[in-house]
């Protein structure tokens, strides 16, 4: 069944909400439930907007079609789509009045369902219409619609919603979806589209001015909830973009403090974040963002976390507090600053950093780079993978979330040493993309270089020099680099040897003729 919308009730609506903003509203609900079925009933246009978690029913002020007053809402379902669309997008969230808890009468209340209200109530998401769908599967009986809805309310006032409407609904025969529908005479109440057309939202959003006697916070440290929503974990030490607002800056998470339970209110200690979980963390960004506190102020509160690599969301956030660290730690002005000790050690600092499979060569060749450039009267730095271990970073293994901790911390060694003004050369394993790019972002343009140490694996591992390979083919070494643990290669490498066709003298003397004229 196709519906035509009633345009009777949409022009009335128009008038009345010319002052007003568009209602934002999203529907969540469980794999099956009827999601979309639902979204081509409604009379707003759908757009899809996460991957493999969220859509967005694009209409208000963006539908074409429907006038300029129609109700924006975001759908939890399966999709794709990517780029500045999806994160502006995203700030429909943050703004949304109304959720839509859509649930399958023949299923009853799921996990997923108790997920997503927390959720909603974590994003400060008061109003809640919940649908009980496929009523059509149970015979539209009452009691079983007042079961699940009995069932719901009980969990609800546990996670702090009260508002709640129910509406039973068939999506595929049309069912008090706009209009009432024969089927359910025993329904007293509103439809769909007539419940969430009654919700008249006042006040217009807009740029942000705060009171001088409540301002807003401007800090680089927070204490966060963070809603994580991609299938790479989110490790501490990682880095990725923050939006809030108009402000995007380089986000840390520093510590995740623990992560809570969907179901119960206990809190887990965790390393990092799978998918669809939610955790209390520490973060720092690279330069002070301006804030409240998200259950203060939704709008300045909220953020989202983007992967610096793929451009895409990977998760939600919601500010807490400003940590007080962050207010009393300033960065302290330096004389002797890294252009004097360049100009008195006449050469331009950088860091030459390879990467590569273990057995590729980064040492060998690290090593006589630095013999070359040292003949030749730099003043030069080798940090090595083994050698770092053994000291400064001796209480990380090889884990991944070791392993991003390993490279952040020689990436924050690697650029105070640059800023001493040397020629700092690092030859680490440094398997993800993501730590080999925060390490170059920490440096100026041009002083990070890249170079890969090309091999395939089975040359690595025929030249097997520890006799690690062997070990990890045994089982005897977990989480191996090219075995039992991933390496992504770099995209752009400002060089890249193939040490399988040239000797370690013929690379070494590649990456000294390359970075001759970078580095005078
Ligand atoms: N599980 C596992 N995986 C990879 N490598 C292992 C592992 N266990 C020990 N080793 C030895 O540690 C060296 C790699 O350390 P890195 O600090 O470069 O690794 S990483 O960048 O954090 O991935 C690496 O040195 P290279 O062979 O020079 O690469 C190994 O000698
Ligand atoms: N073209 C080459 N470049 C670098 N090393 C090579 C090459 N050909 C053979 N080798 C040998 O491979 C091994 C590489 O070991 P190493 O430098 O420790 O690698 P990594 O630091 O990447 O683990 C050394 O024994 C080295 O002599």
């Amino acid at each position: 069944m196709t519906y035509a919308p009633d345009s009777t009730v949409i022009n009335a609506l128009s008038r009345s909400q010319q002052h007003r903003k568009a209602l934002s509203f999203i529907i969540c609900g469980s794999v099956g439930s009827g999601k979309r079925t639902l979204a081509s009933q409604l009379p707003y246009q759908s757009e899809i907007l996460f991957e493999g978690q969220l859509a967005m029913l694009n209409a208000g002020t963006k539908n074409k079609t429907q006038g300029a007053d129609n109700p924006d809402s975001a759908l939890l379902a399966e999709g794709v789509s990517a780029g500045q669309e999806q994160i502006d997008a995203a700030g429909h969230l943050f703004s949304a009045d109304v959720a839509v808890i859509l649930i399958d009468a023949s299923q009853g209340m799921l996990t997923q369902d108790r997920q997503h209200s927390h959720l909603v109530s974590l994003l400060g998401i008061r109003k809640v219409i919940l649908a009980i769908n496929k009523m059509d599967l149970v015979n539209y009986s009452e009691i079983a619609f007042q079961r699940i809805v009995d069932d719901y309310r009980s969990f609800a006032s546990q996670i702090g919603l009260a508002h709640i409407t129910a509406i039973p609904l068939s999506a595929l025969h049309g069912d008090n979806i706009v209009a009432p529908g024969n089927h359910m005479p025993w329904h007293q109440g509103t439809t769909l589209t007539s419940c969430l057309e009654a919700m008249e939202i006042d006040i217009a959003r807009g740029e942000a001015i705060s009171a001088a006697d409540a301002p807003a916070s401007v800090a680089d440290q927070f204490e966060s909830t963070i809603i994580w929503m991609h299938d790479a974990p989110l490790f501490s030490g990682r880095s990725y973009l923050l939006k809030t607002g108009s402000q995007t800056v380089t986000a840390t998470i520093t510590d995740i403090k623990y992560q809570m339970s969907m179901d119960s209110p206990e809190h887990l200690a965790a390393t990092k974040l799978e998918n669809n979980t939610v955790g209390v963390c520490n973060i720092s960004v690279n330069r002070p963002v301006t804030f409240k506190p998200y259950n203060e102020d939704r709008d300045m509160g909220g953020f989202i976390l983007i992967d610096r690599v793929s451009n895409r969301i990977v998760g939600m956030g919601l500010l807490h507090f400003a940590l007080r660290r962050a207010q009393n730690i300033h960065m302290q002005h330096v004389d002797v600053d890294k252009a004097a000790r360049a100009i008195s050690k006449e050469q331009k600092p950088c860091m030459l950093w390879f990467t590569g499979l273990s057995g590729s060569g980064k040492s060998t060749i690290a090593n006589l780079v630095e013999k070359r450039l040292h003949a030749m009267g730099c003043h030069t730095y080798l940090l090595d993978g083994d050698n770092v271990r053994h000291g400064l970073n001796k209480d990380l293994g090889f884990t991944e979330v070791d392993r991003v901790e390993n490279i952040r911390r020689v990436a924050e060694v690697g650029k105070l040493m640059v800023d001493a003004g040397l020629i700092v050369l690092a030859a680490f394993i440094s398997p993800f993309r993501s730590e080999r790019r925060l390490a170059r972002e920490l440096l100026e343009e041009g002083e990070f270089i890249e170079i890969f140490v090309d091999v395939p694996l089975s040359i690595a591992e025929e030249r097997d020099p520890k006799g690690l390979y062997r070990k990890a083919r045994k089982g005897d070494l977990k989480n191996f680099t090219g075995i039992d643990s991933p390496y992504e290669t770099p995209q752009a490498p400002e060089i890249h040897l193939d040490t399988a066709s040239m000797s370690p003298d013929q690379a070494a003397e590649l990456v000294v003729e390359t970075i001759q004229p970078m580095s005078n």
